[in-house]
């Protein structure tokens, strides 16, 4: 099986490219994402990611968690697609559509004089607010917007966003202690949250700034995530740590993106980095 890896912020994954390759059987894409992802005897990644036709969009992405869960959305795979796609020639123009579970996306790539594409811009769409867009349970107002929550006896201040797939955001006055690798799967698989949710801890450095890391639904803790730096900023306006239409610089463990919610037409704007670790066979 041919597979591309590509990586935004060190979170990679394998892509299959459906325009051009062969791809695995439906019921064989979870215990697929589950083999490739295997950094012993796999290929070693945060998941899988399928390149695929779209009826309504330019390009189709689905994306498969390294437990073989599926995922509704995915801001880094989001940029390497529209990497890859614009390289392949897959698409002509520099700007074009994506179709997620999620919704559809508007993508721009940034070539360079060589035409060589690192730089993506992604208009992730607009945030959805309401506790039934996550889903999640809760105190019975609307949105969840800094409210106490217990989980597993601890007591947790927290503001849910899906940018299509579910998120939870909690602010830190210090990154370096925040429990990421044991609340983090406790949050996860909390009854609070139906179906699982991304967790993200946020330490505000100033207005246009914030430390960020994640622990990953379905696929634990990666050194980014495209659509939780997104709904971190959301949570951080809603919270009144940071102003829409002023761009904001994620840290996330793996590097820097830049993201702005637009009040323009409430859409949420990614920018950075996709690259291309390589091209192989996948034999097993
Ligand atoms: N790493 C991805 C998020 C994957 C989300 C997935 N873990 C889920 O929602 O189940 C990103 O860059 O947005």
């Amino acid at each position: 099986m041919k597979f591309t890896k590509l990586h935004g912020l060190g979170n990679s994954y394998i892509y299959l490219d459906g325009f051009n390759d062969a791809i695995p059987s439906e019921q064989d894409l979870p215990k697929t994402a589950i083999a490739v992802s295997n950094p012993y005897t796999g290929i070693g990644s945060d998941g899988l990611i399928l390149i695929l036709p779209s009826e309504g969009s330019d390009v189709r992405m689905r994306v498969f968690n390294n437990d073989g869960s599926e995922a509704k959305n995915c801001g880094n795979g989001l940029r390497c697609v529209s990497k890859y796609v614009y390289d392949r020639g897959i698409v002509t123009s520099t700007t074009f559509t994506i179709e997620t579970l999620g919704g559809e996306v508007e993508a721009e790539v940034h070539p360079d004089d060589a035409n060589q594409v690192k730089m993506v811009t992604v208009d992730m769409g607009v945030p959805r607010l309401k506790k039934s867009d996550l889903p999640m349970t809760g105190n019975g107002a609307e949105q969840t917007i800094n409210e106490s929550i217990a989980i597993a006896d601890h007591q947790f201040s927290m503001t849910g966003v899906s940018m299509g797939n579910p998120h939870i955001i909690m602010f830190t006055d210090d990154i370096s202690k925040a429990p990421v690798s044991t609340l983090g799967p406790l949050i996860e698989k909390s009854s609070v949250f139906p179906e699982g949710v991304n967790v993200e801890w946020v330490q505000m450095v100033s207005e246009r700034e914030m430390n960020f890391k994640v622990w990953e639904r379905g696929s634990g803790i990666t050194q980014a995530c495209g659509t939780g730096a997104c709904a971190a900023v959301v949570a951080a306006v809603l919270n009144g740590q940071s102003k829409k239409d002023e761009e904001v610089i994620v840290h996330l463990p793996g590097g820097d993106l830049y993201i702005t919610w637009s009040s323009k037409d409430d859409h949420v704007w990614m920018r950075g980095e996709a690259v291309t670790v390589c091209h192989g066979k996948y034999l097993a």
